[in-house]
Parts: structure tokens; sequence; C-alpha cells
């Protein structure tokens, strides 16, 4: 369906949209509108009729004639009257072409008997005729082209009637005729040009409409590759973990958090062990894939809180809020035991595989993450170092004799690290993106 304001011009002559289906939506949503000016109408109508029974009374007194009017009378405004109460019960008779046209042919029939009855002369009877019309045109909802038949039905009924009861000279109802055409006229080119306006105005709102669907569409979609854009750049795109410059944000917020509330918060360094051979032996697409399990079998021993990311090739970096380093070893724990206890299968190739994770606290008074890190990573490096599959704890810088009395129950070898190591000789570095 076509919703170009252009449309409003593309009527046909009943000054209605060629498109049913744009004709039919238009009606339904001018359906209220139609019912109520079709009660007013109608309620106006009964009143008027009724109070032309004074004017009859005036006229003719208190005679057969009158009655016969007042009886007429009293029947159209009742029918007007039982059809108002119709349409507020039901709307949709404002728009249904039989009740509308019954009435109109009951109160034109009714109009045309006061010729006969009434002898007030020529000129009351063409004005009620003539209002009666321009009624027809303007103030019953009506299709042009039943307005055009009641009107046709209205202008011969006034012939016949003229021509029977009150005859003219030729030229007056001549006169007369041309004049009630010209009302038609008139009136049919006034209804048309309301027609076509409110059509276009209609046309125009829904073009509006879909423009607005249009932009609402645009929007939602940028919005969602906006959400997938965010997604990517915080996102590791082989593991689907965090990625390093991800991490780094969420760590330091945490770091803010833990400060402010004076709550602990442990940083570790994982690192798949002898990872090379992996990439030489099977392939890096095996490679990949094993990372990617690697990675998922870090997630799942993490809580929800638990910031894990990718720190770059096969090492990742875990940020712990609320724990300490005892808490923060024995997650690492469970972060090892989960990566070596069942063998990788990826496409069919059996790895075992181990990780070293090296383990530090950040200091409270630390006004970044980054000397927790080194501490993380030199950890790790010894327990490289020292045989690889374990855990190292590296101690504050304030308290090394408090981990010496941790637990140590691991295999094949934990390592704990009393004093600082010495950074490896190819100077690992920070870097946050
Ligand atoms: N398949 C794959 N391999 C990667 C990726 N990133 C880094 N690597 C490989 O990981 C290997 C890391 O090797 P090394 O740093 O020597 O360490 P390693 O072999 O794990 O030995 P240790 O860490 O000392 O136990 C290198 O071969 C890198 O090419 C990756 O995204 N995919």
């Amino acid at each position: 369906m076509s919703t170009h304001a252009e449309d409003g011009n593309q009527l046909d002559w009943h000054g209605e949209f060629r498109d049913s289906a744009k004709e039919t939506l238009f009606r339904r949503t001018m359906l209220a509108q139609d019912a109520c000016q079709m009660r007013h109408a109608l309620v106006v109508a009964a009143g008027l009729f009724l109070a032309f029974s004074l004017t009859d009374f005036s006229l003719l007194g208190l005679n057969n004639d009158f009655m016969m009017l007042l009886a007429m009378r009293v029947i159209v405004a009742t029918c007007f009257l039982s059809l108002a109460l119709a349409v507020w019960r039901r709307p949709s008779l404002a728009q249904a072409p039989l009740p509308i046209n019954l009435i109109c042919l009951l109160a034109i029939t009714g109009l045309l008997l006061t010729i006969p009855l009434r002898t007030d002369g020529i000129m009351t009877n063409f004005s009620s005729i003539v209002a009666a019309s321009m009624a027809l045109y303007l103030f019953i909802p009506n299709r042009i082209p039943w307005m055009l038949a009641c009107n046709a039905y209205l202008f011969g009924g006034f012939l016949i009637s003229m021509v029977l009861w009150s005859p003219l000279p030729g030229g007056v109802l001549v006169n007369y005729l041309l004049l009630l055409g010209f009302v038609n006229l008139l009136c049919w080119l006034t209804v048309f040009r309301i027609h076509r306006l409110q059509r276009a105005q209609f046309a125009n709102l829904l073009e509006e409409r879909s423009n607005n669907q249009r932009l609402k569409e645009e929007i939602e979609e940028r919005n969602q590759l906006e959400r997938r854009l965010r997604h990517i750049a915080r996102t590791d795109e082989l593991t689907g973990i965090t990625n390093r410059r991800r991490f780094f944000e969420l760590a330091e917020r945490e770091r803010r958090r833990a400060q402010r509330d004076g709550s602990p918060l442990s940083l570790c360094m994982v690192d798949i062990d002898y990872f090379k051979s992996i990439n030489d032996i099977h392939g890096h697409a095996i490679g990949d894939l094993a990372l990617t399990v690697v990675a998922a079998r870090c997630q799942s021993v993490l809580r929800e809180s638990d910031i894990i990311g990718r720190y770059g090739g096969e090492e990742f970096v875990i940020a712990l809020p609320q724990a300490n380093l005892i808490t923060a070893r024995e997650i690492s724990e469970r972060l090892r035991e989960a990566v070596c206890l069942t063998p990788v299968e990826v496409k069919g190739v059996l790895l075992d595989l181990t990780v070293t994770v090296g383990i530090s606290r950040v200091g409270d008074g630390e006004t970044s993450i980054d000397p927790g890190l080194l501490r993380a990573d030199r950890a790790l490096y010894t327990g490289k170092e020292r045989g690889r599959n374990c855990l190292v704890v590296a101690p504050e810088d304030h308290e090394p004799p408090l981990l010496e009395s941790v637990p140590m129950t691991f295999t094949p070898a934990e390592v704990r690290v009393t004093a600082p190591v010495a950074a490896p000789a190819n100077g690992r570095r920070f870097n946050r993106s």
C-alpha cells in the first residue's frame, strides 16, 4: 500500500482513494468522527423537523392537514432519534449505507409531503428543499454516489410536487430548478474538496507514520550495532572472554572499590605450559581451540563477580574481588585442577594440558593494579622455572612471613615465593591494550 502524500490527489470521482485498502483504513480511522457527526445531524434534524409544526399550526390551524403533518413530522423525528440512538450504541452504523440512506429517503419523502399540505408559498418550500439538499451533502457522512442519488430524489420529487400541486409558469419553474442545480453542483464540489483534503491529510499521516517506523527501526538497528561493536571492543575474539583492555578497566574499577571498602583484591596470572609444542605438533588451529577450552575451564571455576581476561597469547589474567591470598590460592588450585584433571579433546586429538599460576594481592596503598600484576607475573615466572603445573603465591611486600603458614597440598610442585623474584630478562610490560 503506497503511503505517499501525493496519493491525496489520486482519488476517484467519489472523492475516495483508488486504493481500496487505503480507503478502508481511512474510513475505519474516521468512524468515531462520522458517528459523532451523524448523531448530531440526526438530533438537530429531528428538532428542526418538529419545530416546524409550530409554523404548520400558525398556517393551517388545528385541522386535518395539520394533524397529518404533525403525525408525519413525529414519525420522521422518531426515526431520526432512533437512528441516532442506534449509532450511539453501534458507531459502525454511521458508515453503513442502508440505514443512512433509508433515513435520508424517509426525511426527503416527509419534506416533499409538506409541499401539498402547506400553502405558505413556493419560497418557503424552495428554501427548505435547498436547506435539505445542503444538509444531505454537508452534514450526513454519506458517500458521494449516495449523496447524489438522495439529491436526485429530492430534485425529482420537488419538480413533480411543483407540477402536481403548485403549478408555476414555465420560466419561474426552470429558474428554481437551475438554482437547485447550482446548489447541488456547489455542494458536490465542496464535499469533493473536503474528501480530497481529508484524504491528502490522511496520506500524509500514513507517510509520517511509516517514516517514524523506519526511523525507529533504524535507531534500533544502530543500537544493536553499537551493542555489538561495544561487545567486540571488549571481548577477545578467539576465546570469548574479556580482552586485555577491558580487563584493565574492570580490574581498576574493582581496585578502587576494594580500596574504598577496605576489602582484598587478588590477581592471578595463568599461563598454559608448553603451549608452543601443541602448535608445533598439532598446528595453530588445534592450538586455538585448546586455548578456547582452557579459557572456558578457567571461567567455570570463577564466580560471576570475578574478572577473567586474555592477557595475550596463551596467558590469562584474573582479578578476584573480596579474595585474600588464601582464597585466591584455593581458587587457583581449583582452576589448575579443572585444566589438568581431564585431557582436552580437540577435533579428536587428546591434549594433556597444565597451567602455571602466579598469584598476588593488590596492596592497600597501591594506586594501580600494575604492581600487583608485576608480582603475579614474577611468581608465574618462578613457577615456570621450578617445573610448571603449579601455583606460586607472591607475598605482599610488607608481609612475607604470613604466607609461610598457608598449607601447601598441591602436586606436582607448588612453589612459594618468600622474596621478590627478579623479573624475566625480557622484562614483561603491563601494556593495557
Ligand atoms: N594457536 C595459538 N597459539 C598462540 C596464540 N597466541 C600465542 N600462541 C602461541 O603460544 C606459544 C607460546 O609459547 P611460549 O611463550 O614459548 O611458551 P610455552 O610454549 O607455553 O612454554 P611455557 O610458557 O614456558 O610453558 C607460541 O608458540 C605462540 O605462537 C594463539 O592465539 N593461538
